[in-house]
């Protein structure tokens, strides 16, 4: 059968929705192309005073609207018209003998719950704006596609208008419709349950009551394709972006130049954003492989964005690059000269993209938020794992509470100097060991199985001269002192580590004898 064989003409069509734009127009249309209009309380009163021609949904039922809105559509005068497959002789018969009329197209959009929930409403405002007689009308249309056209979506009005002038939608169209249909009422009822599990028990911190943990016994998400990729991690790897549709985020992030974005370009600015947003100064993060070449805070972005560049300029080669700030042009006059695949910041200044843009590769984009603090999802096989966040803590990450374990206390420069390279050593994979000097990184190991080897690595990169009164930092204890020896062989000032290990005392030893400074923190911050 041809496409246009499998058309529906729409005679008869049943309107009720929450979201009144472009309402007016839609039932003009309609009513131009000949279909007749059913629609509910507040729906119906604005198409009649649009002077449409419309039968309210009471009138078709015999059935008061009634219990404040819950009951409207629930009827069998409804759902059997949007339900009969009008495929069948037998669904037609019985429709002629309960004298009920078919309809061919539903158009319907939802109670704002989300909204409701976003606003702070009372939970008993929340449960009312939970839409009931929506979603069942949705989801039969949808079901009852091979008849019905269904649409939630007012951007689609224009493709009813001309369907309804062109013989109606074909069976293609109305599948279409339909699997949009079922997304709209599944990620509205995820949002219903991802509620209810958040809010069970009623404790004002949102633990359940049930097992005293932080965490809902469900959790879904409904999340939407954005963008097809041109390949994953690597090229044989199809992939593609998705959005979880709250607008925010590096999924939603503008692009105000640039080729498209690779799979590697968004795992690496998710870790340059991540660096750059520890540090509360104007500060400038350089990554490569999820790992940085630099970072550094400084008196302006481009200042920061020097430091951070001179740490390793071979590896900041076709590296990602995030600001805190707004990129000055100062600062995107230097980028501009190094071969950078990404930069990220919240604006640019007048006259910063012009600048960035001489280059016709780099993709520069705007992400106006700080990361937002949002638990964090790993999926493994037949699951996922869940954690909260890694944020800064208040007690470990405060210099203010640090332990001095041995050596001549910092002044307040100089433990500057190491909470500096303590907050940037967050950023850094697996057995991280940062040097760090004047508020920038000089000297990063990374992605070792073996803390000594991070601390050669790190000392290695910075080169002896730079290493030489450094400030170190090693987001986890050291199991032996033979680490540390090789940042005090190095000639670093002072060492801060979360301390913990049994050996702590062979460590510490060990820092007293080559008269360098230690302090625990207390706190671990392990990042693979
Ligand atoms: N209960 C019902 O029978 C019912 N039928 C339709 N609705 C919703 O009522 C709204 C439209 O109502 P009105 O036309 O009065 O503005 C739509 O969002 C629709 O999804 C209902 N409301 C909630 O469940």
């Amino acid at each position: 059968m041809t496409a246009e064989g499998t058309k529906r003409p729409i005679r008869r069509a049943l309107v009720s929705v929450y979201d009144k734009t472009g309402l007016e127009e839609l039932a003009r249309g309609l009513h131009a192309a000949g279909v007749q209009l059913v629609s509910t309380g507040s729906t119906a009163a604005k198409i009649a005073a649009a002077g449409v021609p419309v039968t309210k949904v009471e009138e078709l039922t015999g059935f008061p609207e009634c219990l404040d809105g819950r009951v409207k559509t629930l009827h069998p005068r409804v759902h059997a018209g949007i339900l009969a497959d009008l495929r069948l002789d037998s669904h037609r018969a019985q429709l002629q003998e309960l004298g009920v009329e078919p309809f061919e197209l539903v158009v319907v959009n939802l109670y704002p719950f989300r909204e409701t929930v976003a606003s702070g409403a009372s939970p008993d405002e929340c449960v009312e704006q939970i839409d009931i007689g929506g979603p069942s009308m949705v989801r039969a249309a949808a079901k009852n596609h091979p008849s019905v056209a269904v649409v939630v979506n007012p951007g689609r009005y224009d493709d009813v208008l001309k369907a309804a002038a062109d013989g109606g939608f074909d069976l293609e169209g109305r599948k279409r419709l339909a699997a949009e249909a079922f997304q709209h009422t599944a990620s509205y009822d995820v949002a219903v349950a991802n509620w209810f599990a958040a809010a069970r028990g009623g404790a004002a911190d949102g633990r359940s009551v049930a097992d005293d943990s932080s965490f809902p016994e469900f959790l879904g998400a409904t999340v939407t394709r954005k963008n097809v990729l041109r390949y994953g991690e690597n090229p044989h790897q199809p992939a593609a972006l998705y959005s979880d549709g709250s607008g925010k985020g590096l999924a939603e992030a503008e692009q105000l130049h640039g080729k498209e974005m690779s799979f590697n370009n968004y795992t690496d600015t998710e870790a340059a954003r991540r660096a750059a947003y520890d540090h509360t100064e104007p500060c400038v993060a350089i990554i490569k492989h999820a790992n940085p070449c630099g970072i550094a805070v400084g008196a302006d972005v481009a200042e920061a964005h020097r430091k951070a560049h001179a740490c390793d300029p071979l590896s900041a080669f076709g590296g990602v690059i995030a600001v805190n700030r707004p990129v000055s042009v100062a600062m995107a006059e230097q980028v501009a000269e190094i071969f950078t695949e990404v930069i990220v910041a919240p604006a640019y200044e007048d006259g910063a993209v012009e600048v960035l843009a001489r280059k016709k590769n780099i993709r520069v984009l705007r992400c106006a938020d700080a990361p937002a603090d949002v638990a964090e999802q790993r999926p493994i096989e037949g699951g996922l794992l869940l954690q909260a966040k890694d944020r800064l803590q208040a007690e470990g990450d405060d210099p203010a509470n640090w332990t001095l374990a041995t050596g001549a206390a910092l002044d307040a420069d100089g433990l500057a100097e190491l909470a500096f390279a303590w907050r940037s050593c967050r950023a850094v994979k697996s057995n991280a060991i940062l040097l760090a000097k004047d508020s920038a990184t000089v000297g990063v190991g990374m992605g070792q199985v073996n803390r000594v080897d991070s601390a050669k690595l790190a000392v290695e990169r910075a080169g002896a001269e730079r290493a030489a009164g450094a400030y170190a930092a090693s987001d986890a204890f050291f199991p032996f002192p033979d680490g540390f020896e090789v940042l005090a062989e190095a000639g670093v000032t002072a060492v801060v580590q979360p301390g913990g290990s049994v050996r702590d005392e062979q460590v510490v030893e060990a820092a007293q004898k080559a008269g360098v400074t230690m302090y625990f923190t207390g706190t671990r911050h392990f990042f693979h």
